[in-house]
């Protein structure tokens, strides 16, 4: 496992809502971070069908136009009643002509949910896959889960994304409605990050 020694990082995600939660959980070490959309650097196509797939291609894209390493984030949430969806295609279900709308998306994975009859609890998985690529091609992945269960109606503002329906197990609060501080001890995206640390140190 190849350990980051360069001090500067390229965060290679142009979600505002993940670049919040990298840059915080990034924060404690000695990196200086920087967003792809900071750089001026467009979205490559995610053409995989797997989430290490996309992560690998946002990484290498933004290492290989900064020459610098880089961190992206590729995740989504699998929904049990729905055979695993919306899954790698988590941010597509929220595509409008007019942007992302994640109201709608939470609309209508809740309303397959209740056509489908699925049973309570209504189970799910958010994912995360952290790649941290090289400009010389050379890449380290890191996968993290958290169980919850699906609620409506949604609930919260903190967060982004699928946070105002998802209560992670243990919990009787949405991603929403918890504290980012909180998110950020076991989210899927900390339990990545957690094993990600070995790069760090
Ligand atoms: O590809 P980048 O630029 O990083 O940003 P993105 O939003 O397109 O990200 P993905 O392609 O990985 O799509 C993942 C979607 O899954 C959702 N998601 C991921 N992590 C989440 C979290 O912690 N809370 C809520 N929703 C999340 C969120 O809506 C994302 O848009
Ligand atoms: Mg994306």
């Amino acid at each position: 496992m190849r350990k980051l020694t360069e001090k500067k990082l390229v965060l290679a995600s142009h979600n505002a809502g993940k670049l919040r939660e990298i840059s915080a959980l990034v924060a404690p070490y000695d990196i200086s971070v920087i967003s792809a959309a900071e750089l001026g650097f467009d979205e490559p196509e995610e053409t995989e069908d797997t989430f290490a797939g996309n992560a690998r291609i946002k990484a290498h894209y933004a290492a290989q136009k900064s020459g610098l390493p880089a961190l992206s984030d590729d995740s989504g949430i699998m929904v049990d009643g729905l055979g695993g969806a919306p899954g790698v295609y988590t941010a597509d279900w929220a595509e409008t002509e007019n942007g992302r709308d994640f109201v709608m998306a939470m609309t209508k994975t809740w309303t397959m949910l209740e056509d489908n009859n699925a049973p309570f609890p209504r189970n799910a998985q958010f994912c995360c896959t952290l790649c941290l690529a090289w400009p010389d091609g050379h890449d380290e992945i890191f996968d993290g889960k958290v169980q919850g269960s699906l609620t409506w109606p949604m609930r919260g503002d903190m967060g982004f994304g699928y946070d105002p329906i998802f209560i992670p197990d243990g919990f009787d609060i949405t991603f929403g409605e918890m504290e980012a501080s909180k998110k950020h001890e076991m989210s899927h995206r900390a339990n990545a990050f957690t094993l990600l640390k070995q790069c760090l140190t």
